[in-house]
């Protein structure tokens, strides 16, 4: 049986149009209610928090997951990217009041220890370190628009897909920090050992890449 780990929330109705386009059964999987796992003949189904499906595979509960590129930036799991979907578009990008731009763009002495509100820390970390500021992290869990508007953070770094929270809340993009899509991953040892039915999966995605690297 090969084991898909997938993302719950919103891009699990893609994530269930990409399946079914691969070929693989989805009857249940459609009807799955309350239900975290599904069977559906030779093909298991574990549905998880976008931040954790990287986990599963990791631990080898799970064969293959499609996660957000976003999400395998944060948790860096050590797991072979296979195929880029193309589902699940979005932008991660740091925003805040338009006031902030001047600042944001001018010395960087001028940002030290600014105050980023975020669910993605790692990521926000980096990015600040590329450009050589040492910033504050405040990490939240979502809703990350609230904090700019308290006074809590001057800026956030979160996804944007069609900017209506931005515009809703106020706050415009001051920087792009990375494109995010829905990627089909595997640990090394799945990839290797369940190859033969792994492989017809990512050639359907990706005509060009045949064999494990
Ligand atoms: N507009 C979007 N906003 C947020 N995530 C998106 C968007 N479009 C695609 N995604 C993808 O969906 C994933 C997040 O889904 P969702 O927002 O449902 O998760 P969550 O907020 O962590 O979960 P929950 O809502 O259950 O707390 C992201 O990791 C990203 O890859
Ligand atoms: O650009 P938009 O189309 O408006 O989408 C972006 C919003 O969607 C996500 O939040 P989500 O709905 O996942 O809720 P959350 O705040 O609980 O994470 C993200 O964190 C933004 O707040």
């Amino acid at each position: 049986m090969l084991t898909l780990a997938l993302p719950t929330g919103r891009v699990q109705k893609e994530a269930l149009q990409l399946l079914a386009s691969l070929g693989l059964p989805t009857k249940r999987l459609e009807k799955a209610g309350r239900s975290l796992v599904i069977d559906e003949g030779t093909t298991r189904y574990l549905l998880a928090k976008p931040m954790d499906v990287p986990l599963y595979v990791h631990y080898g509960v799970a064969d293959l997951a499609l996660v957000g590129s976003d999400v395998l930036a944060e948790t860096s799991p050590a797991l072979i990217e296979l195929a880029d979907t193309g589902q699940g578009r979005c932008r991660l990008v740091v925003a805040g009041p338009k006031e902030l731009g001047r600042r944001f763009w001018g010395h960087e002495s001028a940002i030290m220890g600014l105050r980023v509100a975020t669910k993605y820390p790692r990521i926000a970390d980096g990015y600040f370190a590329k450009r050589g500021v040492q910033v504050r992290i405040i990490s939240l869990n979502g809703s990350i628009e609230l904090a700019p508007l308290l006074n809590l953070s001057d800026c956030i770094l979160d996804i944007v897909q069609t900017g209506t929270t931005l515009e809703a809340n106020r706050l415009v993009v001051l920087d792009e920090v990375a494109p995010v899509s829905l990627r089909l991953v595997a640990s090394r040892r799945s990839a290797q050992l369940r190859w033969q039915e792994i492989g017809p999966l990512v050639e359907k995605l990706n005509p060009s890449r045949k064999e494990v690297l």
